[in-house]
């Protein structure tokens, strides 16, 4: 069975113990396609050819005549669930080139069908939008320079770009270190559902004590962030070529995929809200999203996801009884504790997303309102920040209004603790919570990478 299948109703009949191979997720990598292939047979070099000088296209305004002059190419040489993968990821990248090369003000209202005709196929068959997802850009592009080497900064490599340089670069691999510290506390999942439904305490308290961990381990692998990333590039270059065409005012009618479809059709654009590392935890701990949250939530792990992961998070939804049942029930103080500590280590992760969300949105987005407004600025911001689409200004990549949502989903997660007026990491929360960007700013790169790459056991 191939990963873009849905699992077997036998399979996730919930009765038998859960397994993560059922759902392709792997005990190694979690989410993440393990080494993923780096070329496709050689009918398809005219795409890896344009996909891997995408940047330098987009610089020299050629990427949208490239694309045009393209042959169209058959889709049904492509075997194997790695090369369909890699062949989205291709066609993705150039999509997201053709449709961004001259910025929010010259967009296009179609793609071409040499484009447009084998994305459609591939995307079917693999059950992901005809768009570039946090699937394709962070969990299928990495490769390790040195196979033997540890999962570093240093030693990974994008298989493809966009613009940005450096900061892309950190962008996505730095994504990818968060997946790959997640993926202890995935594998506790199992345990903790089929300790559930023996019964056994110690069991289910353990596994708990497993997924605190990784997610602290997630937190450590996010603050590299603030390394790797220039805030300025990110907001200025980069953000545009990630964005969708889906509650987009500079594409308001959509995207029309010629020989496709008639009409124009709206997805929206790359984003970690597509992984599917917190949608399992939420899922797990039992946090009930409120309802427009929820809906954009449910959008991206519906259509937006691998469906064999989405399919994971369902039956993590549907295991009964619930953990929070087990633990009101049980009324053990260690299992309690082992539970209130993986909520508290949630809303510290969502709390510095948030903060992490300021630096490299919110304030660049208000410098950027500045210069247009006194048309000042170095040089440098002049070809950074001052770039910047207007239209990405208040919205998420997804469209989302951003701070709203993302406090709302933080404080939902709160909300599911069982004492929450006892709450053991208060300090903790409040803390992060006070943890605004420049205080990581003194943190150093030395400190920062050795505290992560001795949890990254890899
Ligand atoms: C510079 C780095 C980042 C920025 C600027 C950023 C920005 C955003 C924005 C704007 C949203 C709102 C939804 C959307 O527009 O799609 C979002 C949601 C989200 N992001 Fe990030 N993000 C960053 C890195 C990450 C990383 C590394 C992860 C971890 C894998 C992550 C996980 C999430 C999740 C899970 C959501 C959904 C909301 C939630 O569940 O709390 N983000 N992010």
């Amino acid at each position: 069975m191939d990963l873009s299948e849905s699992v077997d109703a036998e399979n996730s009949d919930l009765l038998q113990p859960l397994r993560l191979q059922w759902y392709y997720v792997s005990e190694e990598y979690g989410f993440v396609l393990p080494e993923p292939l780096e070329d496709l047979p050689p009918y398809y070099q005219p795409w890896m050819e344009i996909a891997k000088n995408v940047t330098e296209l987009i610089d020299s305004h050629s990427l949208r005549a490239c694309v045009q002059k393209m042959p169209l190419l058959e889709t049904h040489l492509l075997q194997g669930h790695r090369e369909l993968r890699l062949a989205h990821l291709t066609l993705s990248v150039m999509t997201m080139g053709y449709v961004w090369q001259e910025g929010e003000n010259d967009t296009v209202k179609v793609l071409p069908r040499t484009l447009a005709v084998p994305y459609w196929a591939v995307s079917q068959k693999l059950g992901l939008p005809p768009i570039l997802t946090h699937a394709d850009a962070v969990l299928a592009n990495w490769k390790k320079k040195d196979p033997q080497g540890v999962f570093s900064m240093e030693n990974l490599e994008l298989l493809f770009t966009l613009p940005g340089g450096k900061s892309v670069h950190g962008f996505f691999m730095v994504t990818l270190l968060v997946e790959l510290a997640a993926v202890p506390g995935i594998r506790a999942i199992p345990e903790v559902i089929n300790g559930v439904n023996q019964g056994d305490v110690t069991m289910v308290t353990r596994a708990l004590e497993s997924i605190s961990l990784a997610i602290d381990c997630m937190r450590e692998a996010l603050k590299l962030m603030h390394v790797y990333v220039e805030p300025a590039v990110f907001y200025g270059i980069m953000r545009i070529y990630l964005s969708g065409w889906k509650d987009n005012a500079s594409m308001e009618d959509g995207l029309v995929y010629e020989d496709v479809q008639v009409e124009p059709m709206e997805f929206s654009g790359g984003s970690a809200a597509q992984s599917s590392l917190l949608h399992c935890f939420d899922e797990l701990l039992g946090v009930k999203h409120e309802a427009s949250s929820g809906a954009f939530l449910t959008r991206m792990r519906s259509h937006y996801m691998p469906p064999a992961h989405a399919h994971f998070i369902q039956d993590i939804s549907l295991s009964r009884p619930s953990l929070r049942d087990f633990v009101l029930d049980r009324a053990s103080e260690p299992l309690t504790s082992a539970y209130e500590h993986c909520v508290a280590k949630l809303v510290a992760l969502r709390n510095y997303h948030i903060n992490m969300v300021s630096r490299f949105i919110t304030v660049p987005a208000s410098r950027a309102k500045e210069l247009r407004l006194r048309g000042e600025g170095s040089g440098e911001e002049r070809s950074t920040i001052a770039q910047a689409p207007t239209a990405l200004e208040e919205r998420g990549t997804g469209g989302s209004g951003i701070m709203s949502f993302l406090k709302t989903v933080r404080d939902r997660t709160r909300g599911v603790s069982v004492s929450p007026s006892t709450h053991p990491l208060g300090a903790e929360v409040a803390q992060s919570n006070a943890m605004a960007g420049p205080a990581q700013k003194a943190t150093t790169e030395a400190s920062l990478l050795s505290k992560v790459t001795s949890k990254l056991f890899l």
